[in-house]
């Protein structure tokens, strides 16, 4: 064969390769190796006789990569490309590569916000990936009649194969799935949790009620929130509230962000990230699970807690789950219930300690329901404290956890979909992006202002300022994501933050520490796919007198 023709079939199976990818996107490991690899080098015995065996592997692989690079940027800025109707940056239309690197340095909700500003309310943000940024999208694209899970959510699940709830793409099984958390979530069922809730907000306040100077009050959040839901999931075990983060388990939550945003653009990297590092913190979290797990069968239950649910010991399925589903939904429940509760308290302790007008009368909503010798981890009028409603409100509106949203795709192989007035190509990854959507002016008056009020003028507790309209669109406001795959865990994250504000405002006072500035927290938020704060929250608490 000439050295041309050679080249050419190298070339050729190149375009081959790319055909195969762009219709089944194989991902099984020696599929892969295959097509990259090894196919190359087996057609480099063609050029042997005209290199030699080293020049040859070399021409043979850089001919068949760089027609395959090519045909693929081609083929992604060309106007067949099905999603190239919608506008957005060249790098990333080339390349998912291009968020990876602006997600990884945690400001993604803020360059995804500034697309949007520019582009308008839907944009590519990768090759098959689009953000929409528009209230007319959330109910067709998440409702019932929406789109199901994204190739994403599956990839950040802890451990496939046995994903967890948040990772089953297919809404039958999803809905399967999350029955043994739907009946967790009960008013029956939440009522059973508050002792345990008691119990751990009351260690919190003793600890904070006994530190000297000042403490960061966002890390004892989160060992709070973090050992309710080892009671909860495992019947204890954590004690970050005694101990500290004594096992790293905590640090590996917060630390393994860059590989979450990873996952969420890149979701065909999960397939080998059991052979990448940062899986074996994965590992260390899950033996810590599974020790425990093992421990609470044998005791069986001595209180109805999510446990008890998910591992259906309440006997309302047929059939048990397997120990090992049990295991990754007790990961799960400790993750998504932590993190995210946690930094919603920080979150809103930093603003009403940095506009003293908000702690004031916060303060006196708290002691109007629960004054001195009233029991303030008595639920009973949590209902009625309508300003602390709208102080959490506010801070979920300005500082969503899942800034950037949960990711939606049509059901591979199923054909494309209409949602609302956008047209999404099968294979097509999307979603709404929480922070634009929270943050847009013609759904929040002012709405980079932390302004709790909103939320009681809307409905119609009090009145408007004059002088300009005002503007509130309850359907642009889901922190809580919506529709089936919504957070199903909302009623209790509502009920612990209520309890802690409670609790902590009836009997404690809280100042910044002197010195330093509240609007430095503001630079240092990044999005890990959930929110996280890199600055501390140092505060000086005393007992109230
Ligand atoms: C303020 C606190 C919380 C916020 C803002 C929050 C927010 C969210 C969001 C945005 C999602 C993604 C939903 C979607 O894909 O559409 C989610 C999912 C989920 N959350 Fe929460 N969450 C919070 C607390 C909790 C708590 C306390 C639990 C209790 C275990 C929990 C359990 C879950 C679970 C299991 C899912 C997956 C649901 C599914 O895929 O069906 N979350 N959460």
């Amino acid at each position: 064969m000439k050295p041309t023709d050679a080249l050419v079939t190298v070339g050729g199976a190149a375009l081959v390769c790319h055909l195969i990818y762009n219709k089944w996107e194989p991902t099984y490991i020696p599929a892969t190796t295959f097509m990259l690899l090894l196919l190359p080098l087996g057609l480099s015995t063609l050029l042997v006789p005209h290199y030699g065996p080293a020049l040859a592997l070399i021409v043979a692989l850089a001919t068949y990569h760089g027609v395959l690079l090519t045909s693929i940027s081609l083929y992604r800025v060309s106007p067949w490309h099905p999603v190239s109707r919608y506008p957005g940056p060249l790098p990333a239309k080339l390349s998912k590569w291009w968020m990876v690197w602006k997600g990884c340095h945690g400001k993604q909700h803020l360059y995804i916000r500034a697309l949007h500003d520019r582009y308008g309310d839907v944009v590519r943000i990768g090759p098959n990936d689009i953000s929409i940024r528009d209230v007319d999208a959330v109910a067709p694209m998440m409702g019932t009649n929406g789109l199901p899970k994204g190739p994403s959510t599956y990839a950040m699940a802890m451990e496939p194969p046995i994903v967890s709830v948040i990772g089953i793409r297919d809404p039958v099984a999803h809905a399967r799935r999350r029955r043994p958390w739907t009946r967790a979530f009960s008013t029956t069922a939440l009522k059973e949790y508050e002792p345990t809730l008691v119990k751990n907000i009351t260690r919190l306040y003793e600890q904070l009620a006994n530190q000297k100077g000042s403490v960061n009050l966002a890390t004892w959040f989160s060992w709070m929130t973090y050992d309710f839901m080892g009671d909860m999931v495992f019947g204890g075990g954590s004690d970050m509230l005694t101990h500290g983060d004594k096992d790293g388990i905590w640090s590996m939550l917060t630390n393994g962000g860059e590989g979450h945003v990873m996952y969420h653009h890149v979701p065909w990297l999960a397939h080998f990230a059991k052979r990448l590092p940062m899986s074996l913190q994965v590992k260390k979290m899950r033996r810590w699970a599974l020790e425990r797990t093992v421990a609470r069968y044998k005791h069986g239950a001595t209180t109805k807690d999510l446990f008890y649910y998910l591992s259906n010991e309440d006997g309302a399925e047929k059939m048990s789950p397997p120990a090992g589903q049990v295991i990754s939904e007790g990961v799960l429940a400790t993750i998504a219930a932590s993190d995210t509760t946690s930094s919603v308290l920080s979150n809103a302790f930093w603003n009403i300690l940095r506009y003293p007008q908000y702690y004031k009368r916060l303060q006196a909503e708290v002691d109007q329901y629960y004054p001195a010798g009233e029991n303030a981890l008595n639920p009973k009028h949590y209902s009625k404290m309508v300003f602390l409603d709208a102080v959490l409100n506010e801070t979920m509106r300005m500082y969503p956890v899942v800034p950037s949203g949960s990711e939606r795709a049509p059901i591979p192989g199923k054909g494309d979909r209409t949602i609302g007035p956008y047209f999404i190509p099968n294979g097509t990854q999307t979603r709404i992006h929480f922070w634009s959507l929270h943050r847009d002016a013609r759904y929040f008056t002012h709405p980079d202002t932390f302004w709790p009020e909103r939320f009681l003028i809307a409905e119609g507790l009090e009145r408007a300022p004059e002088g300009e309209p005002f503007m509130q669109n309850a359907n642009a406001f889901i922190p809580f994501s919506f529709g089936p795959s919504n957070c199903v865990g909302k009623n209790l994250a509502q009920v612990e933050m209520r309890m802690v504000f409670c609790h902590l405002l009836q009997n404690l006072e809280f100042e910044l520490e002197k010195g330093w500035d509240p609007a430095e927290r503001d630079h240092t938020i990044e999005d890990h796919v959930v929110i996280s704060m890199k600055s501390p929250l140092p505060v000086v608490v005393r007992r109230r007198t």
